[in-house]
């Protein structure tokens, strides 16, 4: 089911300008993913259908554990669908391929090379056609994208965790790839830094024309409905299916601050708090 919340005309207005093109990107068509456990077979994911359009960003919210990085992971190709199938950009999904970016929560840059070599080696192996002059441009292009241009020769451990991040973030953008799937990327980051890296992303997904498709996982509320065109919320597994679509027509660009203060912002907050929790109290009185 989506829903879509009551807005103002102009909201309307101005957000059908911003509309992405109707391109399918991602197609998740009743996929089922089991796995095989000492205790017997373990359905993460029961028959989800979900399609993406062309440089729209997808939040998918739900509980610990009902299965957003398994299903992310069919999108990726690091997890086989046990039914059903999944197509990016209109090819069946049977395994990753440099269309499809990756970004986790654990940054997982190689710890022995510099920012500057982590980036290269990515570009180096996923873009294959490029001249060297042209790898050693699109690293540099995306390190200072970040702003992390003056810090390319330090090795991971020498950065903070935002930092990891961002070379994490422009490593996956430095492939060119066509889907962005972000999975719990900035979990472990301070409101700050997070807040920050949620205008990187935002700023390089506009400098892309706002052609890339992002999907991000995430627990946090805010950051779903700031960064997202929709939000999926799943129920809790096993077996977890889409409990409900929820649509983000905020318009954009968004900012942060006068965010928070928009009805339709509120509204779609507590849409997405009552899909979320069950019970807003505790009784304590005995
Ligand atoms: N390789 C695997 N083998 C067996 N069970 C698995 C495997 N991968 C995931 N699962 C199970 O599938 C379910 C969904 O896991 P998944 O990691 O997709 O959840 P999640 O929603 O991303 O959780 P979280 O928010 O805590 O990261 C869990 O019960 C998990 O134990």
């Amino acid at each position: 089911m989506t829903t879509t919340l009551e807005l103002s005309p102009r909201v309307v207005e101005i957000n059908a300008a911003a509309e992405p093109a109707e391109q399918k990107s991602i197609e998740i068509n009743n996929v089922t993913v089991s796995f095989k456990t000492p205790t017997g077979v373990y359905t993460a994911v029961k028959e989800i259908s979900l399609e993406v359009k062309k440089g729209e960003i997808i939040a998918l919210i739900g509980h610990s554990g009902c299965g957003k990085s398994t299903l992310m992971g069919t999108i990726s190709g690091m997890v086989q669908p046990t039914s059903g199938e999944v197509k990016a950009n209109g090819n069946v999904v049977t395994k990753p391929g440099p269309d499809r970016g990756i970004v986790f929560q654990n940054y997982s840059l190689l710890p022995w090379l510099s920012v500057y070599s982590n980036i290269y080696e990515a570009v180096d192996a996923a873009l294959k056609d490029k001249t060297a002059a042209e790898k050693k441009a699109l690293v540099e292009k995306n390190l200072k994208m970040v702003n992390l241009w003056s810090h390319k020769d330090k090795l991971p451990g020498q950065l903070s965790g935002g930092m990891k991040q961002r070379v994490a973030i422009a490593r996956a953008f430095a492939i060119n790839p066509s889907i962005l799937l972000l999975d719990e990327p900035f979990g472990a980051l301070d409101a700050l830094t997070k807040s920050n890296m949620h205008v990187e992303l935002l700023k390089l997904w506009n400098l892309d024309n706002r052609e890339k498709t992002i999907v991000i996982v995430t627990h946090d509320v805010e950051e779903a409905i700031f960064l997202s065109d929709r939000v999926v919320v799943m129920n809790n597994g096993p077996a977890a299916t889409i409990k409900e679509i929820v649509d983000v027509p905020l318009p954009r660009p968004r900012n942060k601050k006068e965010i928070v203060h928009d009805e339709c912002y509120m509204a779609i907050h507590d849409k997405l708090l009552s899909l979320l929790i069950d019970k807003f109290s505790i009784n304590d009185i005995h």
